[in-house]
């Protein structure tokens, strides 16, 4: 008779066997997803002055396509606002004002003295101009892009370490330039052709546009060589305050030559600033000697050490753009919600649940406190180095805004009134066909019609307008005496 094996034996050799297996083919993936963690989340995520590292604990616990999900939205935060704060609402100890809906603020409070009622406070966003367009436009220009990236990731083979490792990386600096795409026009310049002239420690490339003056019906045209050099003029802020627009309209100048497409972010992402000068000065356009090229990046403002951009080039020209932090606050949500779809509410981020201002937790807020980064760049650069316009001036006049870049930038004076014109249905003011480049404008047709750009503001609660005018009143009256300049929403 055969004696059979006792089920014990089997279930432990069975057991040991599975365990053997489930190891074995476990351990590779488990090496990868650490590898490919650290790999995705380091140059992103390292904590670091300018960057905030809350979300690193989230991420560094899902899934590698969790994460490059994550990885993408961490990096939207980034460019969108440029906030180095930005997921961080909750960072007082009892606020976690990312879930803090409309109701919780308003029940939230045992404080009767700052209790607000918020029940007029219409919901944002639903009767915004062109919220179809916006989605579209975020879709097109991001959203599509990013999903075909990370699909395309799916089918690399789980086993295979290394391409694993390589696709992450790449695709994490695909999703970067995709996000950095997405907030420019979208109208990439042609410069393939750079070399790097190591003795000038220029770009020296041929511009189409001088290789057709050398070659073809511009013969009579001097030639003159375009390098990509140092930026002559940054605007480096204020976030929602008009940059877009004033960078826009500089463009009429011909001696001024803005980066195409994209804000850079040197200067106040670390994975930005560590790839260095060279790289910093190769996004920068093609100028010849006439010429001045610029860059607009509104998160220099707050989120980069002025001394790194000194550093770099002391001589360099500074403007901002400033407008009411009150209006701004609802700007800024708006580009949140609308544009970048974040599930938030304007209150859940400026109140803390007793209803006071959530002022150094909610972006929306500490972004406007405008004398306490102006003065970090007033350590650093000279006053004069630095032009300061305002937002209701380029709107309602933004050929005497370019006039002062003009003289601020000793550029020929050669802008008039005559090369703009008020759009009737818009009420815009758009650049005549013979001033607009249709390389570079002719998306929006000589008019800044950008619908980000233009948000319908829902109203803002009287109570909170007043809480937050309060509370902007002294960085205001600072600002307004470091710049010596007045504006309509100072008192
Ligand atoms: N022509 C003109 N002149 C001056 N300002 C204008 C102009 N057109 C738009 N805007 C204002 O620009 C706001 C968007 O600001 P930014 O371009 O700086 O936004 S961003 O920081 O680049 O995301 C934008 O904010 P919203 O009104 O909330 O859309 C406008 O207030």
């Amino acid at each position: 008779m055969v004696r059979r094996k006792t089920p014990t034996s089997f279930i432990i050799g069975g057991g040991a066997l599975l365990l053997l297996c489930i190891t074995y083919n476990l351990a590779p993936l488990r090496h990868v997803n650490k590898a490919s963690l650290d790999e995705v989340q380091d140059p992103l995520f390292t904590s670091d002055k300018r960057q905030d590292d809350n979300d690193e604990a989230d991420a560094s616990e899902t899934q590698e396509e969790d994460v490059l999900f994550n990885t993408l939205e961490h990096i939207r935060d980034r460019k969108q606002n440029s906030e180095t704060k930005d997921i961080t609402y909750g960072n007082n100890e009892n606020d976690n004002n990312m879930k803090t809906s409309l109701g919780n603020a308003q029940t939230g409070s045992d404080d009767t003295e700052t209790k607000i009622d918020l029940s007029n406070i219409k919901p944002p966003g639903t009767n915004g101009f062109q919220k179809d367009n916006i989605a579209r436009e975020t879709q097109e220009e991001s959203g599509e892009t990013n999903h075909k990236a990370i699909d395309e990731n799916k089918s690399v083979n789980d086993d295979n370490d290394e391409t694993k490792k390589t696709t992450l990386v790449s695709m994490q600096d695909n999703l970067l330039e995709t996000v950095k795409s997405e907030q420019g026009t979208g109208l990439d310049e042609n410069d393939n052709e750079d070399t790097y002239d190591k003795e000038t420690e220029h770009y020296v490339i041929e511009s189409e546009q001088s290789i057709e003056k050398k070659t073809g019906n511009n013969a009579n045209e001097t030639y003159l060589p375009k390098t990509k050099k140092f930026p002559g003029l940054i605007i480096i802020g204020i976030h929602k305050c008009g940059t877009f627009a004033l960078s826009f309209f500089l463009q009429i100048h011909p001696n001024l030559v803005r980066t195409q497409g994209q804000e850079i972010h040197f200067f106040d992402w670390v994975m930005e600033y560590k790839k260095g000068l060279d790289y910093y000065i190769s996004q920068m356009p093609l100028t010849d000697p006439t010429q001045i090229g610029y860059e607009k990046t509104p998160g220099y403002f707050d989120g980069a050490n002025p001394r790194d951009i000194y550093n770099a080039n002391k001589d360099v020209k500074l403007a901002i753009i400033v407008c009411d932090p009150v209006r701004r606050t609802m700007s800024n949500h708006l580009l949140k919600t609308l544009v970048f779809k974040k599930n938030v509410t304007y209150e859940g981020c400026i109140l803390h649940e007793n209803g006071t201002l959530n002022t150094e937790g909610c972006p929306y807020i500490y972004r406007g406190h405008y004398a306490t980064y102006f003065k970090r760049y007033l350590e650093v650069f000279p006053r004069e180095q630095i032009l300061v316009v305002s937002t209701d001036e380029l709107k309602t006049d933004p050929i005497s805004v370019i006039k002062k870049f003009e003289i601020f930038l000793n550029l020929p004076k050669v802008v008039n009134d005559n090369m703009l014109y008020l759009d009737e249905t818009t009420k815009q003011f758009c650049v005549k066909p013979q001033y607009w480049s249709t390389k570079y404008m002719g998306k929006y047709n000589g008019c800044m019609l950008r619908p980000d750009k233009h948000q319908v503001h829902p109203e803002i609660h009287p109570e909170l307008i007043k809480k937050l005018t309060n509370h902007f009143r002294d960085q205001n009256r600072e600002f307004v005496q470091m710049t010596g300049k007045n504006f309509s929403w100072v008192d």
